[in-house]
């Protein structure tokens, strides 16, 4: 579903923050990325959304391209057929990402759907899956830091994306909304087949994947369990 192949990412040069990172992430999987701030994890869910540009690899045959999803080279696509594949094929639930507070949340959940020419008929589907079904004319500022979560997480499914993008969803939850949230957030993930990647500093939220994936200075690894010692 998406492929990183020797992909490296360094705003200094000559001192990169992603130095040869390669992953296959599979349709249907949620996988956490953790790994100590300032290893690049934001960076590297950026460069997935094609919001940021990886560096060209050094050797690479005409064409090749870092990051592919769906089988689709990413830097192969001028700016608007990459906007058209975010648009299409993935959900954020990033901070920059934040619900539209002149929309109300029925209409903020309608709005990939209108941008994608679909029906807008799941957007109620989706507020109600999330616990906010009668809350559709309410505008974000009448919500809890929680419900504006789940609102944001209705938006990033509503149109199906193949790929969903989390960085730290439940960042400024307490624990027991985090733990609703981070349910919900694996129950639409399973019901719509998407694969998901969450970044995360929270131990709670990474045991609800189905893998943990560590990123470090030497690259990206799978590990069993999360470090009871790790912050
Ligand atoms: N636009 C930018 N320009 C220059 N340096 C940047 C930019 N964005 C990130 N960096 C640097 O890249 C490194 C990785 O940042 P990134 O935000 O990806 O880390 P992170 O692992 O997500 O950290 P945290 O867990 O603290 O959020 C940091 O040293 C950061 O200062």
């Amino acid at each position: 579903m998406l492929e990183l192949r020797h992909l490296s990412k360094s705003y200094v040069p000559g001192r990169p923050v992603l130095a040869d990172v390669s992953w296959t992430f599979k349709a249907g999987e949620f996988v956490a990325i953790m790994g100590d701030s300032g290893v690049g994890k934001s960076t590297l869910l950026n460069l997935i959304a094609g919001l940021d540009t990886p560096d060209a690899t050094p050797d690479a045959k005409p064409g090749a391209s870092p990051i592919l999803v769906d089988g689709i080279a990413m830097s192969g696509l001028d700016d608007d057929a990459a906007t058209r594949l975010r648009r299409s094929r993935m959900g954020f639930i990033f901070q920059a990402f934040h619900v539209l507070p002149h929309l109300t949340l029925l209409q903020n959940v309608a709005l990939p759907l209108l941008l994608n020419g679909l029906s807008t008929t799941r957007a109620a589907e989706m507020l109600e899956a999330v616990g906010l079904g009668g809350r559709g004319r309410d505008f974000p500022h009448q919500l809890s830091g929680g419900e504006m979560q789940r609102v944001a997480i209705a938006r990033a499914l509503v149109h199906r994306p193949a790929l969903v993008l989390a960085d730290e969803p439940t960042g400024n939850l307490d624990p027991d909304t985090a733990n609703s949230i981070l349910e919900l957030l694996q129950r639409e993930i399973k019901a719509t087949g998407a694969c998901a990647i969450m970044v995360t500093h929270s131990q709670l939220a990474a045991k609800k994947t189905d893998k943990i994936l560590q990123l470090s200075r030497n690259g990206m690894q799978e590990i069993d369990c999360v470090n009871p010692f790790a912050q």
